[in-house]
């Protein structure tokens, strides 16, 4: 049995996770090796418990049971969920948000990320009326700002065209690119195999498999990993 540290740099390892909510069990994980050093996506049916781990793993929810471990300090995680609100302000106002939290962030840093992001003509528009890609897109741009070292996207380009798809997923290479690791979940299997390196298959708020994307899709291990790939990729 190979020591899953051995192949990851950076982890983070899950012990007897057991997240409630109203009674009932969303996460159940007694053992697992989450790698924070590469992209990974996130896979499995609705309600499997994709966005609850993408919580977990921010902070923004405690576990009931278990723990968590980091094998990296410091961690600096940013978590993009979907439909993030915008306040009643320009583009500008609400992606300057960001150096509230860090005051070395300068105007000239939000001048150069609303150029990166292709929202600069866009700048003194009210956010609130940005299409869903342009908001996506200024969420992203804040983690640019953030400059986390792990980034944790929910469903990054869900109801977006194409074009904007292409875009939000050449940001996310962005972010490998400047030292971020990436954790993503999808319901586009195509996008998985663009862009990540390995897959977390989540089913009933188990991890069922976990393991480079080739191997996933080529020759799944579970059975519960290959009705998932049958269904999504055949349509039964
Ligand atoms: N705040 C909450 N209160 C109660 N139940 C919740 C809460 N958040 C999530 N759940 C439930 O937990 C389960 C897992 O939800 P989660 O959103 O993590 O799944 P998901 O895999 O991201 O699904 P999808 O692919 O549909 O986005 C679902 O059954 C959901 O109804």
């Amino acid at each position: 049995m190979v020591d899953q540290r051995s192949l990851f740099q950076r982890y983070i390892e899950l012990k007897d996770i057991i997240v409630r909510s109203n009674g009932r069990t969303i996460l159940n994980i007694p053992s697992a090796m989450i790698p924070a050093d590469r992209i990974t996506a996130c896979v499995g049916p609705n309600g499997a418990g994709k966005t609850t781990l993408l919580k977990l793993l921010e902070g923004l929810i405690k576990p009931d049971a278990g723990t968590l471990r980091y094998s990296y300090a410091p961690i600096r995680t940013a978590l993009v969920l979907h439909h993030t609100p915008m306040i009643k302000a320009s583009t500008r106002a609400n992606l300057s948000l960001i150096q509230d939290a860090d005051r070395t962030i300068s105007n000239e840093d939000v001048n150069q990320v609303l150029d990166r992001i292709g929202l600069a003509d866009f700048a003194s528009n009210p956010a609130h009326q940005l299409s869903a890609g342009e908001r996506q897109k200024l969420c992203l741009g804040r983690v640019f700002l953030q400059k986390p070292n792990l980034v944790l996207l929910d469903e990054p380009t869900a109801n977006l065209d194409p074009n904007t798809t292409e875009q939000v997923e050449g940001m996310i290479r962005q972010f490998k690119l400047q030292g971020s690791e990436v954790i993503f979940t999808s319901h586009q299997l195509a996008q998985v195999q663009r862009l990540a390196e390995y897959i977390l298959f989540i089913d009933q708020g188990e991890i069922k498999e976990t393991g480079p994307v080739g191997p996933f899709f080529s020759n799944p291990q579970t059975p519960a990993a290959k009705r998932f790939l049958r269904q999504e990729l055949e349509g039964f």
